[in-house]
């Protein structure tokens, strides 16, 4: 059973992930010197991102070992509004004081995605020296099951051989890179924020084993916590 943990609102939830990621950076910066996160885009995260920004986590977290990359990226440039970069620089980055070597975004300024992926593949083979392992993926889940940019019947969900695949979902205005399923897999946390009441239906499903969502391949090794608000929990129970 996937730890699953329920607050009032988006508010609590974010105050939960904001909490689980402080200790995940102490255990992992304690154990290896640095600790690796993958961020996850759309709306949802925006909060936490706002409260690592701010008291107390802003002078308390050790910065200068904290990398940041990305889950998934939409292929438009890095100030444009659908960004994932764009909206963790305005709402965590430009806040604190990290070095910009720290900051490792998907680029979307290559002629062609494909080379885009195979760029940003060698960046992570050579974090990583080849053994490519997060100490945290932050991620979100879609209303039609989608996480990162892992979408039904696109063949980035088939990718087993790359830790960046290109996107392109029908459902979407544009490409997109996204991490693949063993990249996420064997991340050493994996921390699931949802909120909304129009997730209700898919996360009871997901939680279920429903192997029709993407979602549900998320699997790691290590741990794997959902933090839900009440309105995103209330199909909980109702799917067998
Ligand atoms: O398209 C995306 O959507 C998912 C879900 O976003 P949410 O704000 O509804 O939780 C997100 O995790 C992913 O990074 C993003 O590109």
């Amino acid at each position: 059973m996937p730890d699953v943990r329920i607050f009032p609102d988006l508010e609590g939830a974010s105050q939960e992930a904001a909490r689980l990621f402080a200790a995940a950076a102490s255990e992992a910066i304690a154990d290896h010197y640095r600790f690796s996160v993958a961020l996850s885009g759309g709306p949802t995260p925006r909060r936490l991102y706002q409260l690592l920004a701010a008291e107390p986590y802003r002078s308390q977290l050790p910065w200068g070992q904290i990398h940041f990359f990305w889950g998934d990226e939409r292929y438009v440039p890095a100030n444009h509004a659908e960004s994932n970069y764009r909206m963790a620089k305005e709402a965590l980055l430009d806040h604190i004081s990290i070095p910009v070597d720290n900051i490792h975004p998907m680029p979307t300024d290559a002629p062609e995605i494909e080379q885009a992926a195979r760029v940003h593949s060698a960046e992570l083979q050579i974090f990583f020296d080849g053994d490519i392992c997060f100490d945290l993926a932050l991620m979100g889940i879609g209303d039609d099951g989608h996480t990162a940019s892992l979408f039904a019947d696109d063949p980035a969900l088939t990718v087993r051989d790359k830790p960046v695949a290109v996107a392109r979902p029908t459902s979407q205005p544009t490409d997109r890179l996204t991490l693949t399923y063993p990249i996420f897999n064997r991340t050493r946390r994996v921390l699931f924020l949802v909120s909304g009441q129009e997730k209700a239906l898919v996360v009871a499903r997901v939680l279920a084993g429903d192997a029709a969502y993407p979602c549900t391949g998320i699997q790691p090794t290590g741990e794997l916590i959902w933090l839900l608000d009440q309105a995103a929990a209330a199909s909980l129970g109702e799917v067998k």
